[in-house]
């Protein structure tokens, strides 16, 4: 089974979906092999923009013969997604991928069926630019060639990697997935400080912007590692040793490690259901 030959739905079409479809398009996959499905006319619209792909109001219609079924929505509405392709995912025999935060790949085969084939996965909204990063894990179910078809479809958006525990999937969602916000929020608190020590806010927001770019470039082309290329931006006693000084005064790591774990205590209670997950 090859990424040529397999037709792949979407349940869902928001964000992540679209990001994904737009990679797989972008990597030369043919629009006519791809279909989507969402009750919103307009989250269908804004997907016809991308494509020529198949677009389905009705969840069941859209998986029918599907080889691959990505599931692409909220995890409160997983359930109710789940029971709406049931049938056609037994008949078809097809790979379920869920990007769904939390969401177990128990809790999916009570959903679907105990012998579904399951990836659970974790992208991030990078993938919009071709830049994600997605870890995932298979249920045992999944054969060499859906590992691989799995594999190839997360890779036209980024980079991937196979996590050995599903639990690891919640770690990756608190460090990956939810990371983008860390980086965009540290960007905002420095324009806002910016502006405070008397920076127009354009002039502190295009720097911040350049300066985020850039050290991101050198995190990844450099061949030294990521504390070295801090210890080249701080000059003995001068002014990045007296911020980097405060922030370790003030506890940025311990900061850090507890919003982490905040974040994947979040998707564990999502995976563990009911009122938690809402
Ligand atoms: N955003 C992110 O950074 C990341 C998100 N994820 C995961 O990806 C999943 C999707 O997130 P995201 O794309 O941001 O969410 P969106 O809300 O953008 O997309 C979900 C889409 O599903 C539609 N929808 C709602 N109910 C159903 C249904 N029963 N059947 C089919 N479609 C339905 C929604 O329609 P409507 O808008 O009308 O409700 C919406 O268009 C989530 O599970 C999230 O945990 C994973 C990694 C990163
Ligand atoms: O915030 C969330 O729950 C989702 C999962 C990772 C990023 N966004």
């Amino acid at each position: 089974m090859s990424l040529d030959t397999a037709i792949i739905t979407f349940v869902g079409a928001g964000n992540m979906a679209s990001s994904i479809i737009g990679g797989l398009l972008e990597s030369g996959h043919r629009p006519a092999a791809l279909r989507a499905a969402d009750p919103s006319p307009e989250n269908l619209a804004r997907l016809r923009k991308l494509g020529d792909i198949e677009l389905f109001e009705d969840n069941a219609t859209a998986c029918e013969d599907a080889t691959v079924v990505i599931l692409a929505v909220k995890p409160q509405v997983m359930a109710a997604a789940m029971a709406s392709v049931r049938d056609q995912v037994c008949a078809s025999n097809a790979l379920v991928i869920s990007i769904a935060a939390g969401t177990t790949i128990a809790s999916m085969q009570a959903g679907l069926g105990e012998q579904t084939a399951i990836v659970r996965c974790m992208p991030n909204t990078p993938a919009l630019l071709g830049a994600g990063a997605t870890a995932l894990h298979a249920s045992e179910q999944v054969d060499p060639a859906q590992r691989e078809l799995a594999e190839t479809i997360l890779a036209a958006v980024g980079i991937v990697e196979w996590v050995p525990a599903e639990a690891d999937l919640d770690a990756i969602t608190a460090l990956s997935g939810s990371g983008p916000a860390y980086f965009f929020l540290f960007m905002e608190a420095m324009i806002e400080a910016g502006c405070r020590m008397g920076l127009s806010r354009n002039c502190a927001t295009a720097m911040t912007r350049q300066t985020a770019l850039g050290a991101a470039r050198m995190a990844m082309e450099s061949d030294v590692d990521l504390a070295e290329l801090r210890r080249r931006v701080t000059s003995p006693g001068g002014t990045t040793e007296r911020a980097v000084q405060r922030f370790e005064a003030d506890g940025l790591s311990a900061l850090v490690q507890a919003a982490m774990d905040a974040a994947r205590e979040r998707a564990a209670e999502m995976g563990a259901g009911g009122e938690a997950a809402n």
